[in-house]
């Protein structure tokens, strides 16, 4: 058993019928997923198992029923493929006499998809996981494997049948992805750090970084702001920022009406460790992202008329040197619109101080991760680049998952 609890693909037995869930989830254009590093990642747990002669039979969800994203998994099969180098056989069932065939006919090595976990009633809504094993989904598929393998960490805030209710009824194993994603997101709560910890905050769901601020309290000891939730607590600081330049898109005021008492908290209790920028960038001319580079100081700021679009150049070496002194740093949100290249000075110059120091690093959040590989930087100059979302952002407030609880309590048994 690892120290986390549960047991891993080296605690599997030889030979093995496996079913694997893995979180393919992806942007879906004209009905085909857009190719995206999880396929990357979960290619490493597949190809793990099919070289070491399991037969492995492949679990995944896709987008939500009703929505434009809820599609087959047939193009994701290919994809897989082609990053596993070996074929992945799709079969569009979920739990079905011709799911059950193409299960019994694997031979070593092969690798077989099923259809979209969510296209099976069985799968959604969340429920506890004793209801989910007596599912007939989880019953049928169980009775045609030996194990189940859950590397999906992304997905594993669902109470889920193929999340929670395999490990209740099958001896049960944490895949690479799980464990790697676990061991570095869990960190920031679990892990002792001699010196400095540092946490860079942005991005646009303020809501949910603000609450990882309050969730985290003493165990970060400095907070640097940027993104819509920087411009938030400089609102609190008596700073007319938080211009909407979308009205619909309503970043700044409804998540300020929602925030702004625990902003206040936060800077009541732990207002030493948060630092705001002290300049911020725009969009000179038109007004929108396609404009040059401005930069004004924050001081300097009278009106509520402007959409800033970045942290300013000193703000952002400011912040460098604060990394630059840390002994862990974690980053939830980009600092700025790094997806236009003006406005990717905050991010980046953040991203470069942490790969060029020899700190621990964990880069967090589907968007910004993809700024490393868009501005030349290297994941290997990084000890964790996350693949997840929601459960990340559940990991650092130290809250559980319910599909690493379950594996848990498989190990257990
Ligand atoms: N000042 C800003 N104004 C508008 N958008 C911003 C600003 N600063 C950052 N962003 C946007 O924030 C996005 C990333 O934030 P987001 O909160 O979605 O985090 P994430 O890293 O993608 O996490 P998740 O995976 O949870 O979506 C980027 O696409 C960037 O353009
Ligand atoms: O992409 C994700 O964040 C996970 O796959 C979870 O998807 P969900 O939010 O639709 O449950």
């Amino acid at each position: 058993m690892s120290t986390h609890g549960f047991d891993t693909l080296d605690d599997l037995a030889p030979d093995q019928r496996v079913l694997v869930r893995l979180d393919l989830n992806s942007p879906v254009e004209d009905g085909k997923p857009q190719d995206n590093r999880r396929f990357d990642r979960h290619a490493e747990t597949v190809r793990e198992l099919a070289d070491a002669g399991h037969r492995v039979v492949l679990l995944a969800h896709q987008g939500r029923p009703g929505r434009d994203d809820f599609v087959s998994l047939s193009g994701h099969a290919e994809i897989l493929a082609d990053r596993v180098g070996r074929d992945v056989e799709f079969v569009a069932d979920t739990h079905g006499d011709d799911a059950v065939d193409a299960i019994d006919a694997l031979e070593p090595g092969e690798i077989l998809l099923l259809e979209n976990t969510r296209m099976c009633d069985d799968e959604l809504p969340e429920a506890d996981p004793t209801t989910k094993a007596d599912s007939e989904f989880v019953r049928t598929l169980a009775a045609h494997v030996d194990a189940y393998v859950n590397d999906a960490y992304s997905a594993a805030h669902r109470s889920h049948a193929s999340l929670v209710g395999f490990p209740e009824v099958l001896p049960s194993y944490a895949g690479r992805v799980m464990a790697t994603e676990y061991a570095a997101n869990t960190a920031i709560a679990n892990r002792e750090f001699d010196g400095r910890v540092t946490m860079v905050v942005g991005g646009t769901k303020a809501t949910d970084v603000i609450e990882v601020m309050d969730a985290l309290g003493e165990s970060v000891d400095d907070f640097l702001l940027g993104g819509i939730a920087g411009e938030l607590f400089l609102r609190a600081a008596g700073h007319p920022v938080g211009f909407d330049l979308d009205p619909e898109a309503d970043r700044y005021d409804s998540q300020w009406e929602r925030n702004h008492d625990l902003i206040e908290r936060v800077l009541d209790g732990r207002g030493g460790a948060v630092t705001l920028a002290t300049d911020l960038a725009y969009a000179a001319g038109e007004g929108d992202c396609d404009g040059e580079r401005a930069e004004v100081a924050v001081d300097d700021i009278d009106e509520k008329d402007v959409s800033f679009l970045d942290i300013g150049t000193d703000t952002a070496e400011s912040y460098a040197d604060v990394i630059r002194d840390s002994e862990a740093v974690f980053v939830k949100g980009a600092l700025g619109v790094f997806e236009e290249e003006p406005f990717s000075v905050g991010t980046v110059t953040v991203l470069e101080a942490i790969a060029e120091t020899d700190c621990f690093s964990v880069v967090g959040g589907g968007d910004t991760s993809r700024a490393i590989g868009m501005y030349g930087l290297s994941e290997a100059d990084f000890d964790h680049v996350s693949i997840a979302g929601g459960a990340y952002i559940r990991a650092l407030t130290g809250q559980s998952l319910a599909g690493v609880e379950a594996l848990q309590r498989a190990a257990g048994r």
